[in-house]
Order: C-alpha cells, then structure tokens, then sequence
C-alpha cells in the first residue's frame, strides 16, 4: 500500500533523510518514531506531496509522489503536526468547505459531515466556532478534516502532541476504529508508549536513516540480552529466512531495509554461532556479510522498549 524506496531529502549540506526505505501493507498501523530532527516530518512532508525528495521515490496504492502528485492526494489523508484553523467558521461549516475543496456535491457533504462528527465525537459542537474549541477537539476535527475524501491512507503526523491523557487516549481510540475500518495508517508520535500500543509495526529514524523496522514483540526479544545479527545476501533472501527460521536458537527474523537483508535475534553460545554460519555456507547460501549489530544502534529502540515496559508496569 505504501513502498518507500531510497528516499532522500537534502537542505543544503543537512542530510534531512538517508535513503530511507520501507514498506506498509494495507491496513496496517505503522508507527514512525525518532527524536527531535529525526526526519519523522520530512518523510510525512514528501510522502504527502508537499516537499519532493532530492532522490528516491514513494508510491502510494501504486502511485507516485514524485510523478503523480495529484494522484497520490487522492489516496491520502493528512494531518500535518501543525495546522491552521479558520477562526470564523463552525465546526459543521469547516468540514463543509473541506469537503466542497475534494469536489464532494453538497447532497452528499450532508450526509457525510454528521457521520464524520459521530466518529470524532464533536457532533454537539457542529455549530461552535473552531476556535473556539479545546485543542483536543480541534485535533479530532483536524482528523475529521483529513478523512472528507473518505481516503485509504491517512498520515498522522504526531496527533496526540501537546494532549492531556483524556484527550490523548480519545485520538487512539479514533485510530483504532480508523483500523477497523481498513484505513492504512501512518502516525509519528513522541509518545512512544502510546505509538507502541496502537501500532502493528514500528520504524525507528535517527538521523534521516531507518534504524530498525519491526513489531513490538520481535522488539521486545531484541531486549533480552539476545544478539543481534546482520546478514546481508547476493540473492536468495527469503530461502536465507526460512533456513535461519528453522535453527532453535534463532527467536526472530526480520527483513530489513530493501530486499538484500535481515536480521536475526540468536540466544545461541559462540559456538553454536559459528556452526549455524558455517552450515548455511555449506547449504551454498550466498551471504556477503554475517555480523553482529552494535548494541548502541539498537540504543534508540531500547529507550523506547523501557518506557513501553515501564508505562506497562504502572497500569
Ligand atoms: N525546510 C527546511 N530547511 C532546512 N532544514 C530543514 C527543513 N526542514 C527540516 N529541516 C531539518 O531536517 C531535519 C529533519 O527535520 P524533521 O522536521 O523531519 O524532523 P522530525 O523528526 O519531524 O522532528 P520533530 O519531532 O522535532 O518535528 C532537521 O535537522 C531539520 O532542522
């Protein structure tokens, strides 16, 4: 549903974003995660067609953003971290200009506006003045906004941000009906506990490069003291997975970045190491490279781990 291929973006001498590449299938929740400055908004920016890459390219239910912009506008909804609100309007008015912009036929703007302020719960404010709302609310209606077009893809880029735990916990539970729906969705969030909770996959960014790409229990196993081992292929990528699925001491395989390697969480001695490596050269699997990932690489997605589990052993 959503492929991101080498993406780059440069301002200036700033890498912003290092050819980042990953995958989304449809319906999933992917949460994107990295501290200040990461490239968490520059991805959400290119991906939602208001920035080109330098390099790279995305495609969106198969469309491009660099070659079919209006195209991919369609596919999308999108919440930017910051927004502008149009002070003179109703609740029921905005949605109603929103939805006149995406060419929707007032018979059917009537219709849909009631249902949009069901599901974001602001029905009883369809005629206060937007600004009159709580910051909660104009975030529900900023999410209303984004969904007028009815589109499969919504990009959330930290929608939560600056909430009280009500108003924090009333976006996820619009998040987790947007999933039932069957909405792909893309979320940025320094709430990392909560990211965690609502996601089905995360990507960690540091630095404009996708560190890691998993969900949160093949995550959790990482944190075991396990080793994390790197292995990159010439080919043959999914006969390499299944052969290191198969051997006892390897507790998770994941496919990382691009369609050349993954990694593999091993509970194995040294020993037992150097046997798994040397049967998978003897069964004639053309790997380049088999090394064990600096603990500090994986520093980012463990901070986040301990706050997940911390966050657990409170509630
Ligand atoms: N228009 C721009 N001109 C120059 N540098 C930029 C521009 N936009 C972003 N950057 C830089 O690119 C890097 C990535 O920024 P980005 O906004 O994508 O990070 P982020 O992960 O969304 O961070 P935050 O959580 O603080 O919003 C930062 O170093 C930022 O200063």
């Amino acid at each position: 549903m959503i492929e991101v291929r080498q993406l780059t973006r440069k301002f200036g001498n700033l890498t912003a974003l290092n050819a980042v590449s990953f995958n989304v299938e449809r319906g999933t929740v992917f949460g994107f995660v990295g501290q200040n400055g990461a490239g968490k908004t520059t991805t959400f920016n290119i991906l939602a067609t208001l920035l080109p890459p330098t390099s790279g390219d995305a495609f969106i239910n198969g469309y491009s953003v660099v070659h079919q912009p209006k195209e991919v506008r369609k596919q999308i909804g999108y919440m930017p971290d910051f927004f502008g609100v149009y002070d003179h309007l109703k609740v029921e008015e905005y949605l109603d200009f929103f939805g006149s912009c995406f060419g929707i036929l007032p018979n059917e703007r009537k219709k849909l506006i009631p249902q949009l302020l069901e599901l974001v719960n602001l029905t009883d404010k369809k005629n206060t003045y937007v600004d009159l709302l709580s910051r909660g609310m104009k975030q529900r209606l900023c999410l209303a906004r984004a969904l007028v077009h009815d589109p499969e893809v919504l990009i959330l880029d930290e929608p939560a941000s600056g909430l009280d735990p009500k108003a924090r916990s009333e976006v996820k539970d619009i998040i987790r009906e947007l999933k039932l729906m069957g909405k792909t969705i893309l979320i940025s969030s320094h709430i990392l506990p909560e990211l965690a909770e609502m996601s089905d996959e995360i990507g960690i960014i540091e630095k404009g490069k996708l560190v890691m790409k998993g969900s949160v229990s093949e995550i959790r196993k990482q944190l075991s003291g396990e080793k994390v081992i790197e292995v990159k292929m010439n080919g043959q990528l999914e006969e390499a997975i299944r052969f290191f699925e198969d051997d006892p001491f390897v507790t998770s395989v994941v496919k990382n970045e691009g369609n050349k390697q993954f990694i593999f969480t091993y509970k194995g001695t040294d020993e037992q190491q150097i046997q798994l490596l040397r049967s998978a050269v003897l069964k004639g699997l053309p790997i380049t490279s088999f090394y064990e990932r600096e603990r500090n690489l994986e520093r980012v997605f463990i901070d986040i781990m301990k706050e997940v589990e911390k966050d657990e052993a409170i509630q």
